[in-house]
């Protein structure tokens, strides 16, 4: 992306105190962005602003789950020209021991509460001919064992990304969802053991992670509008790793 694409343009960054959120966040900043990061924890979202070191990145403790609270700060933005669903998450976990609880709480966060927070971004985005930029896994609806909860929920951010995306065509609003393969974040290193993690890249066709510059690359490219002829889709930018490859699980080399 070129300096200043997004200069003048304001994004919602959800979960922009770590990781992913956190690069995008910067990479935005760099562009020439207004940014307003939202997290639960403050200190994290501070810790991106001291990195940040520019007045143009706002931030405000919010839990996303807490509905009247999120819809009245989206309605107090007032125009949107991104909107950066990226806060989320799951535990590993086989389905039989997940509790009702647990089920909820996954598809609350990944599923419900992102969907609202489009619904309530939607004035602010029809206003300026906004994006919308959600984080996936690759695959969803081919299914990820181990995450059935969060597969599902997002699968069911796919279908409504795609079906916004139609819909809100005549709008000038276009949606994507971005699912990266494994990127080796302090979140993901929480999620999953060293060992685990190792063995995932090892076995990524591209034979390496995905780097946070490169989601960040992709979020600023697909909310720039270079994407926009292709609206409602899921973009797979994770090294084959959502490719079924038919030698190995005859237990054969990939050739
Ligand atoms: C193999 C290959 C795969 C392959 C997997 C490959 C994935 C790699 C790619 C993905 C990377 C990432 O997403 S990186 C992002 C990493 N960051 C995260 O994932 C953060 C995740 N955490 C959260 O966001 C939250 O904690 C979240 C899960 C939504 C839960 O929110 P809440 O605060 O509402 O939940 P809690 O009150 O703590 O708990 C609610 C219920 O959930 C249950 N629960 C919580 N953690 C649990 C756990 N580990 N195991 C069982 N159950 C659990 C609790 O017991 C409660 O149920 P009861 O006991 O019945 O009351
Ligand atoms: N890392 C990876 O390999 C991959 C990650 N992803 C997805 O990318 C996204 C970011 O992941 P990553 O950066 O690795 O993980 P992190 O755990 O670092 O990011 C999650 C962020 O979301 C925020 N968050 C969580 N729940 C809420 C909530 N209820 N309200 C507001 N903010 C919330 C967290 O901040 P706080 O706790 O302060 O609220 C945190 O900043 C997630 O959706 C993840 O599933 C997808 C594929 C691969």
């Amino acid at each position: 992306m070129a300096d200043g694409t997004f200069a003048g343009r304001t994004a919602l960054v959800t979960g922009a105190g770590t990781g992913i959120g956190r690069a995008v966040s910067l990479r935005l900043l760099a562009l020439g962005a207004t940014v307003v990061g939202v997290g639960r924890r403050a200190e994290p979202l501070a810790e991106t602003a001291a990195l940040a070191g520019t007045d143009r990145f706002r931030h405000t403790s919010l839990n996303i789950r807490d509905r009247e609270a999120a819809d009245a700060f989206v309605a107090g933005l007032g125009g949107l020209d991104l909107l950066v669903n990226n806060a989320g998450g799951q535990f590993v976990a086989p389905a039989t021991e997940i509790s009702r609880r647990g089920f909820d709480a996954v598809v609350d966060l990944n599923l419900t509460a992102q969907a609202a927070l489009v619904r309530a971004a939607y004035p602010g985005l029809a206003a300026r001919r906004g994006r919308v930029v959600t984080l996936s896994l690759s695959a969803p609806e081919r299914g990820i064992a181990g995450i059935t909860h969060s597969a599902a929920a997002r699968a069911g951010m796919a279908a409504l990304t795609a079906s916004l995306a139609r819909r809100w065509r005549a709008d000038g609003i276009s949606l994507f969802c971005l699912a990266p393969g494994t990127v080796l974040t302090d979140g993901v290193g929480d999620e999953l053991p060293a060992e685990v993690l190792a063995r995932i890249v090892a076995t990524t066709p591209l034979g390496r992670d995905t780097t946070l510059a490169e989601v960040a690359e992709w979020v600023a490219a697909l909310g720039s509008g270079v994407a926009d002829a292709v609206s409602g889709t899921l973009f797979e930018v994770d090294g084959g790793s959502g490719l079924v490859s038919a030698a190995s699980l005859m237990g054969q080399e990939d050739r």
